[in-house]
């Protein structure tokens, strides 16, 4: 099997590496600016988004879009709010039987899909899974041994994929439940960002565990609303993402709420949280589903309240039975 991976980014780069090592086989890095591909091919080492981590010398890095087009399996490693136009980018190069595979975390901010559905919409006829799960870049590039679902309603697919990616460090679970995968990630982020800004505003440990907990009541009622199975979002994709994300620095998410519970600039690289709330939340009030923590995010985020005016309005919610 011939991986292809679109996107030259953190998470791209680390799976090029694991691709190339798990198929043995040449395995392309598409990113979008020649100039930097050039760099990266040449130097063997992303150092703009994986510094101190060297290529596999399997992977290809090249902004040479055609190299799409002899790949069995197609990672779409970019912002979710692009998957869309680089799934019609991409379209007429690759092979009609490829398999397609997202590994985006968000939801889209004009249709409220999640990145399995607009890889349904955009690539009609084609065979699609997603990746999502508890999984840092640099981890993962570095050999830690990392666990994460790979979901698809074609089995096939998945077992192709899972063995077209697994090696010694990196294990993919198969699951045909790709609404739960694909919500999963997406909260989780959201819910990063409020955990980060109750750190940071030094409310303390068991402050941010009663967020962690009450982030994930919020995302199963979503989830389960959307027809997810609790298995999935007490699994990798769900629970477990949420506690990398909830309790580590690494987290671009967690650092964006850390930043601003403690009233300091933004880091400005833009968390995928961010560009997601309003749409997490705008789905969630199409179910009639509550979720007060994601709302305060989307409120501070869009400038309507402070953090501590949103924290102190979570507090204040009427007591009521825990679900
Ligand atoms: N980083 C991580 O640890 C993990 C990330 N993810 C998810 O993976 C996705 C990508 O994250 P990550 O790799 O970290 O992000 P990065 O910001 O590091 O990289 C994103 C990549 O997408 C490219 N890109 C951006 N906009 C476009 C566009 N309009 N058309 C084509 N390409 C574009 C960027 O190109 P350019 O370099 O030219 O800007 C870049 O190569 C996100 O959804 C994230 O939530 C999931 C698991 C782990
Ligand atoms: O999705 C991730 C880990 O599973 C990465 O999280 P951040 O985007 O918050 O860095």
């Amino acid at each position: 099997m011939r991986v292809a991976v679109v996107g030259g980014g953190a998470w791209g780069t680390a799976l090029s590496n694991v691709a190339a090592e798990a198929t043995g086989e040449q395995t392309a890095l598409i990113g979008r600016d020649p100039a930097r591909m050039a760099e990266i091919a040449k130097a063997r080492v992303n150092a703009a988004r994986l510094p101190d981590i060297a290529l596999h010398q399997g992977v290809h890095p090249t902004a040479d879009r055609t190299a799409v087009s002899d790949a069995d399996i197609v990672l779409l490693v970019v912002p979710t709010q692009t998957l869309r136009s680089v799934c019609a980018e991409f379209l007429p190069l690759m092979s009609p039987g490829a398999i397609v595979v997202t590994c985006c975390k968000g939801v889209e901010q004009v249709t409220l899909a999640l990145p399995h559905e607009v890889l349904r919409d955009a690539l009609p006829g084609m065979r699609h899974a997603i990746l999502s799960g508890p999984s840092f870049a640099e981890d993962v590039a570095l050999g830690l041994p990392t666990a994460v679902t790979l979901a698809s309603h074609d089995e096939d697919a998945a077992i192709l994929v899972t063995e077209s990616l697994a090696t010694r460090s990196f294990r993919p679970y198969r699951s045909h439940d790709m609404d739960g995968a694909a919500l999963g990630g997406a909260a989780k982020n959201v819910l990063a960002i409020a955990a980060g800004a109750v750190a940071g505003r030094g409310l303390g440990a068991s402050a941010v565990a009663a967020m962690v907990a009450r982030g994930f009541a919020e995302l199963a009622r979503l989830g389960l609303a959307l027809g997810a199975k609790p298995e999935t979002l007490a699994g990798l994709s769900g629970l477990g993402d949420l506690v990398l994300t909830t309790s580590s620095t690494k987290s671009r998410n967690f650092s964006l709420g850390l930043a601003l519970g403690r009233g300091e600039p933004p880091p400005n690289k833009l968390a995928e949280g961010a560009a997601t709330v309003e749409a997490l939340v705008a789905l969630a009030a199409q179910h009639e589903i509550d979720m007060p923590i994601s709302a305060a995010v989307a409120d501070v985020l869009g400038g309507r309240v402070s953090v501590g005016a949103a924290v102190a309005n979570l507090l204040a919610r009427p007591l009521r039975a825990e679900v």
